[in-house]
């Protein structure tokens, strides 16, 4: 992959996991800059990954080839306006933000860029993210590819076709992390309220977790349903606990969550 000068305008959590990923995936961390107006937000970046970072947006857009905008969406507006002035086109714009699409983030920056919408998940940190990726049809070949191999440096990728997926990608990957946390400090707090301490508890619950999604990592062929039924003895302990949560309609739930997401990423593109 060519390593190209990029500028992460918004070093949060999800930035540092990105940052994270690329330099253990062996991105030169000299060609990487963050921005955020706070040094307790940079000077970790700095110090755990070698990169660049600064206060300054304009300076490192000005300075990079690719340019990732990654502040919160309530803040973006306020964020690109000072870029409205500067010359974008020859520049690759990715955009990480939720319920932001691409004629708004255009709009904010008061041009026509070369845009791709990603849309990763804190994963990145370990090299396992998922990111979902959009880009209108104007945008070239070369820039798609840049921006696919980019996070393919810190995880897996999938294109959408149509903008609007990008808030089922947010559903189904981007969101989806802190899913499975509640799911696990809920198992974990009854753990510990059948007597195991929190450590155990935390210990029995992550490699239970790390198992099962390996398990399903390691056999592309088998269904989801035939691994389940692989745990589920006939009239045994896992019966009783699905036939609890079926009781209680977990798979409802989870649909009802997944779609409260993607309708809060609508919400939002009308907000911001
Ligand atoms: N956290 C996650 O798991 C994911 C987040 N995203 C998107 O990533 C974006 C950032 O989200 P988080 O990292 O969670 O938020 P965050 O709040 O951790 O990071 C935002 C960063 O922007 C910085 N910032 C604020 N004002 C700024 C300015 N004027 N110039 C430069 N930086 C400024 C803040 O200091 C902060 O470090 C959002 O648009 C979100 O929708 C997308 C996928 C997953
Ligand atoms: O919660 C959010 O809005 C961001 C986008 C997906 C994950 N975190």
């Amino acid at each position: 992959m060519e390593h190209k000068k990029i500028a992460f305008i918004g070093a949060g959590n999800m930035v540092s996991a990105i940052v994270a990923g690329l330099v253990a995936d062996g991105y030169p961390s000299d060609l990487i800059t963050a921005t955020a107006p706070s040094p307790t937000r940079r000077l970790p970046l700095e110090q755990k990954y070698g990169i660049h970072t600064t206060s300054d947006n304009l300076r490192a857009v000005d300075d990079a080839q690719v340019v990732v905008l990654s502040v919160k969406p309530q803040m973006m507006e306020q964020v690109c306006e000072p870029f409205q002035s500067m010359n974008l086109s020859g520049k690759l714009v990715i955009s990480i933000a939720a319920g932001i699409n691409c004629d708004r983030l255009m709009q904010m920056l008061g041009q026509t860029v070369n845009l791709v919408r990603v849309m990763p998940n804190t994963p990145s940190q370990l090299g396992l993210g998922m990111s979902g990726l959009y880009a209108p049809q104007s945008v070239n070949q070369a820039d798609k590819d840049f921006a696919a191999k980019l996070m393919e440096s810190c995880g897996k990728v999938c294109w959408v076709e149509q903008e609007s997926g990008i808030n089922n990608v947010i559903a189904a990957a981007g969101s989806a992390p802190a899913y499975f946390f509640l799911f696990m400090e809920a198992m974990q707090a009854e753990a510990i309220a059948q007597g195991f301490d929190k450590p155990t508890a935390r210990l029995l619950v992550q490699q239970a977790a790390l198992g099962a999604a390996s398990m399903v990592v390691e056999n592309p062929e088998t269904e989801l349903s035939t691994l389940r039924e692989n745990v589920t003895s006939k009239g045994g302990t896992t019966a009783e606990a699905l036939r609890t949560f079926n009781q209680h309609q977990l798979s409802d739930i989870v649909a009802k969550a997944m779609q409260a997401a993607v309708a809060r990423a609508e919400e939002m593109e009308k907000l911001f």
